[in-house]
């Protein structure tokens, strides 16, 4: 008989299997060289039903901390807003040496929210990651098991984090397809502000705006949108709830890259006002350079 690999980690628990949290487990019941035990918690009965129909998870609890008691890692999952909470129902009965982590869209606030906690509970390390990679759907049966591949994941760890546990979250990420990268958690903030934050506020503004222009004209010009707007329509579609959360919790760094955007935008609309065609082919062949250098490096 062939030895098994030892998994990475004995048992991994996810709170919130919902799209990125469910994926995870998808990855995990797929590859079980990643965690032995997969153990799923969620608040909401529905979603713990809903999982164990899917059977993507080993165990499944309602109760965070029990959850966690004899977990190796956590992953919290959950809408950023209710991080922290979480962190303090799971934090006093987890292990000595274990690793805490989780996925949100936003850093700074979140770490703010568990300086506190981590003064409290020195032996647990906590590792944040951010998978760059989602879609516009929600909940246990929107996730799938290839969703990190080729994706970047953030990893923002506090400077005394022990190096072991950081590698074994990379090892994790990178096992789930996903290439992993470390930066400070306003680095974090600041280009994820502008590369997911702000496009995702312009498609909800773009359709308001297209939705009210329908209504003053009593026109159906939403039936007539071409690809181009539907490309917003879909990013649209987000979560309510997650999307509230970013916004509020990356005030600082949206606002800045908000005005940044005005001001160029503005600067388009002077140039075609004044039939500046420099301007206007110079700031076009800058979108379309920056797509196909996306493409070459395999992220679009
Ligand atoms: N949706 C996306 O494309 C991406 C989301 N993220 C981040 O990942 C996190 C999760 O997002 P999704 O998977 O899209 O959300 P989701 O809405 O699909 O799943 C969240 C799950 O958390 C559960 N939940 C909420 N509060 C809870 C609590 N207090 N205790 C236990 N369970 C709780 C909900 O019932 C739900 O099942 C968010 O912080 C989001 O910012 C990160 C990358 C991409
Ligand atoms: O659906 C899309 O286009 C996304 O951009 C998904 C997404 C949403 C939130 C994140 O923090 C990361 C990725």
């Amino acid at each position: 008989m062939t030895d098994q690999p030892v998994p990475l980690f004995d048992t991994l628990v996810i709170i919130g299997p919902g799209l990125i949290g469910s994926s995870i487990l998808r990855r995990g019941m797929e590859d079980r060289r990643i965690a032995r035990r997969l153990v799923a918690c969620d608040i909401s009965p529905e979603v713990r039903a809903r999982v164990t129909e899917l059977g993507i998870a080993d165990r499944v609890e309602s109760d965070p901390a029990t959850a966690a008691r004899d977990a190796d890692c956590v992953i919290i999952c959950v809408p950023v807003g209710a991080i922290a909470m979480v962190a303090a129902q799971v934090m006093p009965v987890m292990k000595k040496g274990a690793i805490l982590s989780e996925v949100g869209s936003v850093k700074t606030t979140v770490m703010e929210a568990m300086t506190p906690l981590l003064a409290q509970y020195p032996d647990i390390a906590f590792i944040p990651a951010h998978p760059m990679a989602g879609t516009e759907f929600s909940g246990p049966d929107a996730g799938f098991a290839t969703l990190f591949e080729d994706r970047w994941c953030l990893l923002t760890p506090p400077g005394h984090t022990p190096t072991d546990a950081i590698r074994r979250v990379t090892e994790l990420w990178e096992m789930m397809g996903a290439r992993v990268r470390s930066m400070t958690v306003d680095h974090h903030d600041r280009v994820c502000a502008i590369v997911s934050h702000l496009p995702h506020l312009l498609a909800f503004t773009i359709c308001g705006t297209a939705d009210d222009l329908a209504d003053e004209t009593r026109s159906e010009v939403l039936d007539f949108a071409a690809s181009g707007f539907r490309d917003f329509t879909r990013i649209a579609a987000s979560d309510p709830t997650m999307w509230r959360d970013i916004f509020l919790n990356n005030r600082e760094a949206l606002l800045d890259m908000l005005d940044r955007f005005i001001a160029d935008a503005q600067a388009m609309g002077d140039a075609i006002r004044t039939g500046d065609e420099d301007v206007i082919v110079s700031r076009i062949k800058r979108g379309r350079a920056i797509r196909r250098s996306l493409i070459e490096n395999r992220q679009a």
